[in-house]
């Protein structure tokens, strides 16, 4: 029998919820990491309207197998290769030092496909706005800033996929005082 979108959607939640049950934001309330892939795809749902179940799925597993023991075979047998697909354009290679990992993804988002956009895009609005919200734990003012300028590279490579997104995070860039290079 065809599974319909709540079950579809339900299935991968309480997925991303088992995988990151035992981890926590940087923020000083160490909220629960379940929260961030679920605000990535409550952004895309809600502010940017995408309905696209590939995305949305994609949305709530991007960080199960970058920050758990999750293996992409496992997503490709429980949720099918789409979805895997879209979470592995958006995973970085975590055996690498990290700046070269940063400089993948500023070299990375220009090539990636529509759907992958469409998750660094909200990935990366969460991940500012929760910024502004609340500092990380051992994080400087100037590591902040340098976290603004480093995602506004990646962004300009994600840029022509979605008008509402691209303003939200173009609002808070300008008041960080922060330019595409
Ligand atoms: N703003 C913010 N970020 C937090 C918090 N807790 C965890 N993070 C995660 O930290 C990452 C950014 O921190 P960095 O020091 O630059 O990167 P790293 O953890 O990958 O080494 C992001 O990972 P990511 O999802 O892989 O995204 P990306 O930075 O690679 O795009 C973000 O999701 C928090 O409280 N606030």
């Amino acid at each position: 029998m065809d599974r319909v979108p709540a079950q579809i959607l339900i299935k991968c939640t309480n997925f991303a919820a088992l995988k990151h049950s035992k981890q926590r934001r940087k923020d000083r309330e160490q909220t629960p990491y379940i929260n961030h892939p679920i605000g990535v795809a409550y952004i895309l749902t809600e502010e940017a309207d995408i309905t696209d179940l590939d995305v949305i799925q994609a949305a709530l597993l991007h960080d199960t197998v970058e920050d758990t023991n999750t293996t992409f075979e496992e997503l490709e047998e429980t949720f099918g290769s789409a979805v895997t697909n879209i979470v592995r354009e958006v995973t970085d290679d975590k055996s690498l030092p990290k700046a070269e990992r940063k400089l993948q993804q500023i070299e990375h988002a220009p090539h990636s496909s529509p759907k992958a956009k469409l998750v660094k895009l909200a990935d990366k609005l969460y991940n500012l706005r929760d910024l502004n919200r609340c500092t990380p734990n051992g994080w400087t003012e100037n590591r902040v800033q340098e976290y603004f300028q480093w995602s506004a590279n990646v962004i300009k490579g994600l840029r022509g996929t979605n008008k509402k997104l691209e303003c939200e995070l173009d609002v808070l860039l300008k008041q960080r005082g922060v330019l595409e290079l």
